[in-house]
């Protein structure tokens, strides 16, 4: 490890090398990643008014009810046939376009994409069917955050590719091909996993401090 006023006296590329992300203030930047469904975008929300609205004779379960992160399994176990209906509402044109910001959310990703030394990423998993997805993710960001906000979109069905100091996702288990993801999964409450008993710190809206839990991940400086 080099001594903090040699590595701050090096240029940027050297910096790099040194595999040291830090500010030119000498700072270390903190890189968050925020998950878009559950967490910016009301995936839950939507699609149950979505739901309803297309099959308005069928069953539905509420937000209260709602237990597992997948929609469609449990659906599918509450009649077998509703798994594909549910399935379709996200599947359709403009689903994702039209989920409304959860609360907070974007006024919240604006100021953190605002604070010093801070580098904000929304990194959001597309589904596979991929006809509409990923352009409306887009689109949402265009609309909600801004063109410039663009530069910070993340699409990858792997999270645990992408280094971060945290990420901020309503999904409990987040898998792929790299065992030891860089980042702190932040476990982000949302309906589905409010009784789930999980290990990871929450944030349970964003009413509650995100600052602070930005601040517990930033290294003093050297
Ligand atoms: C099928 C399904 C997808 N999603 C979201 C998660 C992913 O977005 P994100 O990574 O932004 O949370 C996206 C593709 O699976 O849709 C749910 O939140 N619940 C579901 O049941
Ligand atoms: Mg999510």
């Amino acid at each position: 490890m080099l001594p903090s006023r040699l590595l701050r006296s090096l240029h940027h590329p050297l910096r790099r090398i040194c595999g040291v992300n830090m500010s030119s203030s000498g700072e270390k930047r903190l890189r968050v990643l925020v998950d878009m469904d559950g967490v910016l975008a009301d995936f839950e929300g939507g699609f149950l008014r979505k739901f309803r609205a297309r099959f308005p004779q069928e069953p539905f379960i509420s937000l209260e009810e709602r237990r597992g992160f997948w929609v469609s399994a449990q659906y599918g176990e509450l009649r077998e046939d509703l798994c594909d209906k549910a399935i379709s509402i996200w599947e359709s044109k403009d689903f994702f376009l039209e989920l409304e910001p959860l609360p907070g959310a974007v006024e919240v990703v604006k100021q953190m994409s605002q604070m010093e030394n801070t580098d904000v990423f929304i990194c959001t998993s597309p589904i596979k069917r991929y006809q509409h997805c990923p352009q409306e993710k887009y689109a949402w960001v265009e609309k909600h955050l801004g063109h410039d906000f663009l530069d910070q979109v993340i699409l990858t069905r792997d999270k645990t590719l992408v280094s971060g100091d945290i990420l901020i996702d309503d999904k409990p288990d987040i898998l792929g091909v790299e065992s030891s993801p860089s980042w702190e999964h932040i476990l982000f409450s949302a309906c589905h996993n409010l009784h789930q008993n999980c290990p990871q710190r929450r944030l349970t809206s964003w009413a509650d401090d995100w600052r602070s839990l930005l601040d517990s991940k930033r290294t003093p400086d050297l």
